[in-house]
């Protein structure tokens, strides 16, 4: 097993004074490896990202990227340190251009030949990208404004990559591309952490799966035995109270 790449050891976040969301929560991923946490709603799957991006500083536990403790630092730390973070929805600037928009996640590159350089392996990764390069973002469709907001989380050749649900809103065949394209960053050696409510096709393409519930993950394993694992539908379907079995 290699070292992992990302690892958050017993984490305990909240919001404010309202009871804690993720309460021992402990997660890694490695290189080139796809970890899926699924879950129910307010589960605190989006929590855990907001935690492993620095967007949210945990009560306790740690986060280590790359071998570094970084638990507390700012987004924009992780973020130089190799970690990049796509946010649920869509966060494509519609009214500026796909170029500018890819540009944008490679802002701090000063070097001219490097920011070309990384703009080609982006454009090859996403054909779409490179076919509406000067075009308006806005103009895109929301799978391919998906693939845009990633060719911007790949502009700084991220180790880490955090996924909050990219399939929100797609239609099945646009999902695969988008499910094609993580695999891709699996193949580049990325570490990717996915959160998806999508959850039995999520795990057919993952590596490792987590099921979160009460604020931990509440099983793990390898994610295509996890998919067929009926805890999974018992969770979804009835929570804490499937898993205790039926009410006398
Ligand atoms: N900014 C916030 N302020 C206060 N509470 C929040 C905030 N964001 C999330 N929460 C609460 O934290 C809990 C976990 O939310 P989170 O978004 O992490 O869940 P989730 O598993 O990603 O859910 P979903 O599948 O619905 O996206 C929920 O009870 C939610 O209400």
């Amino acid at each position: 097993m290699s070292e992992p790449l990302l690892s958050l050891k017993d984490i305990t976040a909240g919001y404010g004074r309202a009871a804690l969301v993720l309460r021992g929560l402990s997660v890694t991923v490695e290189a080139g490896q796809v970890v899926c946490l699924v879950g129910p709603n307010g589960a605190g799957k989006s929590t855990v990202l907001r935690v492993a991006s620095g967007l949210l500083a945990p009560r306790s536990g740690s986060v280590v990227l790359a071998g570094e403790d970084v638990t507390g630092r700012s987004p924009q730390a992780l973020l130089d340190r190799g970690l990049s973070h796509v946010l649920q929805g869509h966060s494509v600037f519609r009214e500026m251009t796909v170029a500018e928009n890819v540009r944008l996640g490679g802002y701090t590159v000063r070097d001219k030949a490097r920011l070309r350089e990384r703009e080609e392996a982006v454009k090859e990764l996403f054909p779409i990208v490179a076919e509406r390069w000067g075009g308006i973002a806005g103009l895109l469709s929301g799978g391919q404004q998906k693939q845009v907001e990633f060719a911007r989380a790949l502009m700084l050749e991220p180790k880490v990559v955090l996924l909050d649900e990219p399939s929100m809103g797609l239609d099945p065949k646009t999902t695969q591309t988008v499910f094609d394209q993580i695999d891709l960053m699996r193949r580049a050696g990325v570490a990717v952490l996915l959160v998806e409510q999508n959850a039995r096709r999520a795990l057919e393409m993952a590596d490792v799966g987590c099921v979160l519930d009460l604020g931990a993950v509440h099983i793990s394993g390898p994610a295509r035995e996890l998919a067929a694992d009926p805890r999974l539908g018992a969770l979804y379907l009835g929570g804490a109270a499937a898993r205790n079995g039926p009410q006398a």
